[in-house]
């Protein structure tokens, strides 16, 4: 395993080693930029940089390396032109290219299969998978025109970088798009064919009969293919083997040198546009948790997603946990042999790291010497006078445990009724993915628990919950975190969270108090937290008393920790480290 430790010893290192000559392509399923109809802009569009952790994460390899990301740009369009004017865009002002997507093909892949599947699933909620063969039709679809798409500017030596569960083919497409079947064959339109349809044209999910395919069987060496295809292996035979066979890697190399023969280092590929085997590096990071092995295998499609990462060169995670959770499904499901820090597929080593992503602190310290900010949070203070606010930011997703953040909080004044009036949770739920079923329950199941804890401890003078149910702009956000004596994180799963970062970064006036789930990929690098089980609301309602009676040289020292930490991890610091790597 590439540790955390070793990580962050090998950074300044690592760092020096990225050529500023390399090329970085980043792909992702949403591009940085929200692109909107406005008839009031030249081409009657609006363009604007998101903001987020993924951008802010980016920029420090964006300083030096050449870059595009590619994506989806987040809406279709009613004519080709109008597509050419925001490829123009794009490519210009953000160095970005959009992947088109058919409406109904993007909406089953992305709510269908990606937030419907697989985010249940990786969060340990598989009552709420909702398993369709046409959305995984839909996932493999959406997969093959992101690998068509980057197959179009990929060159010999560049890095490809893919981004989260929502692009789990990706890898395995790529390569199979850009090295051919084999190091001297090219991909034949049928194999094409076979990737986009399956080869009768049907979805055929794979079967498997038991978990572990034993290494080098018929069944293994046919999985890329059935993934691509659509076939189980109980229908290999009659599948085409997309994969590189291992074993072609020699006349791989010889291939690309005599590619390369204008001496450019670029290649030139093949008269097909394949290039050969490793002459592209690609790496994969998941941002959820990975889950125990236990729970993947419940996937129908668990060796398909599989084979489609460990066609990369890195795979990265937020955590020691998820990563081992990927090596051992990969043991059980797939049978390959397995170390600390990767598995060998095909005759190759693909190496499973740890990086945990951060933020970049100095954009909120901007944000709270902004006059805006500063007299916001006047005005809040003034408004929470003699009274202690808690906050909580979350996406309302059932993985963010918003119920047992307030069931907890009603524990507490439960039990502490000196505190009604004197304590308030300010929660910002923001709105998400509400053309999924699950998120539309979750708000009436949230409204139902605001309203009647407020209708119980609420009076003429005070609420005890303040439930703003809208994304917040910036300056607010910064206000918020910054006014606030503790944030409450009761996460029943969370790849990372960088709510509690930013949190912390915000929180260099008043030390206040982090209570973290320990089920945030967070609560194993926030040091100096309060760390608590959200389903046990007694602990975490203690932990509610402790953090608003903690005597403030406690609380500083506990600041302290977390700052140091928060501002040496920082989201360049994890861009730049698995880049070089
Ligand atoms: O794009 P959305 O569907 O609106 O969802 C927003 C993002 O949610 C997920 O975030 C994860 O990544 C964070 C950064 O690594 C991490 O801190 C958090 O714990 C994860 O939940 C998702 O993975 C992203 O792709 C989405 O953009
Ligand atoms: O109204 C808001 C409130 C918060 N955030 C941001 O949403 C991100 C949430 O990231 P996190 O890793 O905590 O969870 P995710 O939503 O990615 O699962 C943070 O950067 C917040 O600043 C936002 O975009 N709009």
């Amino acid at each position: 395993m590439v540790s955390h430790n070793a990580n962050a010893q090998s950074d300044s290192g690592s760092r020096d080693r990225l050529a500023t000559n390399s090329r970085l392509i980043v792909v992702s399923n949403r591009l940085p930029v929200t692109i909107k109809v406005d008839s009031s802009q030249p081409g009657g569009y609006s363009f604007a940089l998101s903001s987020g952790g993924l951008v802010s994460a980016l920029s420090g390899a964006k300083k030096r390396m050449s870059f595009t990301w590619i994506g989806w740009p987040g809406l279709s369009v009613p004519t080709r032109e109008d597509e050419l004017f925001i490829e123009s865009k794009l490519e210009k002002e953000y160095s970005c290219r959009p992947v088109w997507l058919d409406p109904d093909v993007a909406d089953a892949h992305y709510n269908g299969f990606s937030n419907s599947i697989l985010w249940p699933l990786f969060h340990y909620h598989p009552g709420e998978m909702n398993f369709d063969e046409g959305n995984w039709l839909a996932y493999r679809e959406a997969n093959l025109r992101f690998a068509e798409s980057v197959r179009e500017i990929v060159r010999k030596g560049d890095m490809v970088w893919v981004q989260d569960y929502h692009l789990m083919l990706l890898p395995l497409m790529l390569r199979t798009l850009i090295e051919g079947s084999s190091a001297q064959g090219s991909v034949s339109q049928r194999e094409l064919e076979h990737v986009r349809h399956g080869v009768d044209g049907s979805s055929h999910l794979a079967h498997s009969s038991g978990l572990a395919a034993p290494p080098g069987s018929e069944a293994a060496e046919h999985s890329a293919a059935q993934v691509a295809s659509g076939h189980s292996h109980r229908t290999s035979t009659t599948a085409t083997n997309l994969n590189v066979q291992s074993g072609t890697t020699a006349q791989a190399v010889a291939a690309m040198e005599e590619d390369d023969e204008d001496g450019d280092g670029k290649g030139r590929g093949t008269a097909d546009g394949t290039t050969s085997r490793g002459s592209v590096k690609i790496g994969f990071f998941l941002h959820t948790p990975f889950p125990s092995s236990e729970i993947y295998r419940i996937l129908p499609v668990r060796r398909e997603i599989l084979l489609g990462v460990l066609h990369c060169d890195l795979v990265g995670f937020h955590t020691y946990d998820y990563a081992r959770h990927f090596l051992s499904s990969c043991t059980r499901i797939l049978g390959l042999p397995t170390m600390p820090n990767g598995a060998e597929f095909e005759g190759r080593y693909v190496h499973v790291g740890t990086y945990p992503i951060g933020i970049e602190p100095a954009q909120f310290i901007e944000g709270l010497a902004r006059d805006a900010v500063k007299t916001r949070m006047r005005a809040l203070e003034r408004r929470f006078e003699g009274v202690k606010i808690i906050v909580g930011v979350d996406r309302l997703d059932y993985i963010k445990g918003i119920p047992q953040k307030l069931h907890a909080l009603e524990t507490f004044l439960q039990e502490h009724p000196e505190w009604v009036g004197k304590v308030v949770l300010v929660q910002v739920a923001v709105p998400s993915r509400q053309d999924v079923e699950e998120y539309q329950n979750l708000r009436a199941i949230i409204n139902e628990a605001v309203g009647r804890i407020n209708g119980r401890f609420g009076t003429v003078e005070s609420m005890p919950i303040h439930f703003i149910h809208r994304s917040v702009n910036f300056e607010e956000l910064c206000a918020l975190y910054a006014i606030s004596d503790a944030c409450l994180v009761t996460s029943t799963r969370d790849g990372m969270n960088l709510v509690s970062y930013e949190y912390i970064a915000c929180q260099q006036q008043r030390n206040g108090v982090m209570i973290l789930s320990e089920f945030a990929g967070a609560a194993q690098s926030l040091n100096g937290s309060l760390i608590v089980n959200p389903w046990d609301k007694f602990a975490v309602a203690d932990a509610i008393h402790e953090a608003l009676t903690m005597a403030s040289v406690t609380r500083k020292a506990n600041f302290d920790k977390l700052s140091r930490y928060v501002n040496k991890h920082t989201a360049s610091w994890w861009g730049t480290s698995f880049v070089a790597e």
